[in-house]
């Protein structure tokens, strides 16, 4: 059955990166036919247009349709998956935090377009900063929809930990399993190497802990400063790369052999209070996503997990102060 994926923000970096890869079958698989329903503001629409145009010169054969809008009601018609990347990005010295007012204004009415017409099976990721709380801030105005299909992105936050452990350790990155990061999809995430192994041996035992407090966990974190120091623009290749190995294995499972993070809405574990959306251990099942249980969370852990979960309390008082929940 062909499935509607909207994406928002069409017309940006992350969604020139992203739409091939999409179009090509990567996102749901080989045997899944698209249509792509692009939704930009007015002012991105023609861009959105001559993407479009290129996507149709792919000929690509999952690809079954292309519809532009400039109106969140008729861009989630019949969503399946819905990609919320349309959003501004931060710029050189700013913290994602600092987008909470411009952008969370985007994502209530998109949360509340999402609830009137996307499809009963829809899946959400909200890609556009500061991720986690614009995901909230639609979840909150999407009451018909169950609450666990809204979704954050810290999946890129995830491939760039394998990426620098797999480095440090020479390990290839297939080698490293049950990395995790907790929490914000900000400089405060956690990227924990405790319950990991590299080719079978605990990876902690690998790396001495003042890589891991002084290189690893900084560098996993303010990754995104850094591309934009060096890029003069946000990631957009490996955001989107990120985005599809969220869906994919949301949509087709995980392996049974490792864990992967996602942001989904608490259901309380790990004392992360309940509804908030927070990064976790999480392996997909049956289409549905489910926190890794039962891991051992010591005090050097905990420190660092409730300062990112302190944070997301904040953004989260902070928008319910705006009026935007
Ligand atoms: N979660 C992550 O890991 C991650 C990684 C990279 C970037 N991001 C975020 O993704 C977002 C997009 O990044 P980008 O580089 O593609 O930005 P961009 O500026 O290149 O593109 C954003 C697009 O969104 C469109 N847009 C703005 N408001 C919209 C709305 N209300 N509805 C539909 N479209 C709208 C704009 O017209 C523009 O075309 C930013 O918030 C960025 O910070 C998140
Ligand atoms: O850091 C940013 O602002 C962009 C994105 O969230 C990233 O992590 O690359």
């Amino acid at each position: 059955m062909t499935t509607n994926v909207t994406v928002t923000g069409a017309a940006g970096q992350i969604g020139y990166a992203l739409l091939f890869r999409i179009a090509s079958g990567q996102l749901l698989g080989p045997d899944t036919p698209v249509r792509l329903r692009l939704l930009e503001i007015p002012q991105g629409v023609k861009a959105a247009e001559g993407t479009a145009m290129e996507l149709e010169d792919c000929a690509f054969p999952l690809l079954e349709g292309i519809d532009i809008f400039d109106n969140p009601e008729q861009g989630f018609e019949g969503a399946n998956v819905a990609l919320l990347v349309g959003a501004r990005p931060r710029a050189k010295g700013m913290e994602r935090g600092d987008l909470l007012e411009a952008n969370g204004g985007i994502f209530g009415p998109q949360g509340e377009a999402i609830n009137a017409r996307a499809a009963d099976d829809v899946r959400v990721l909200a890609v556009g900063n500061p991720a986690n709380t614009n995901a909230l801030i639609a979840q909150q105005h999407a009451p018909d929809v169950p609450a666990e299909r809204f979704t954050a992105m810290t999946r890129l936050d995830h491939n760039r930990a394998l990426s620098q452990l797999a480095g440090k350790t020479g390990a290839p990155v297939s080698e490293i399993k049950n990395l995790t990061i907790w929490g914000n999809h900000s400089a405060t995430q956690y990227p924990d190497i405790f319950h990991a192994t590299v080719s079978g041996e605990p990876a902690a035992g690998l790396v001495d802990q003042n890589w891991l407090e002084d290189d690893f966990i900084p560098t996993v974190a303010k990754r995104g400063a850094a591309i934009i120091d060096a890029r003069g623009a946000s990631s957009a290749a490996s955001a989107a790369n990120a985005a599809i190995d969220h869906v994919h294995d949301w949509v087709n499972g995980t392996s049974e052999d490792s864990w992967t993070s996602a942001a989904i809405v608490s259901d309380g574990s790990y004392g992360v209070p309940e509804g908030l959306i927070s990064s976790f251990p999480v392996c997909s099942k049956g289409g549905s996503w489910e926190i890794v249980q039962g891991l051992e969370i010591d005090e050097f852990s905990r420190g660092k997990i409730d300062t990112s979960v302190h944070e997301l309390v904040e953004e989260r008082d902070a928008v319910k102060g705006l009026g935007l929940i």
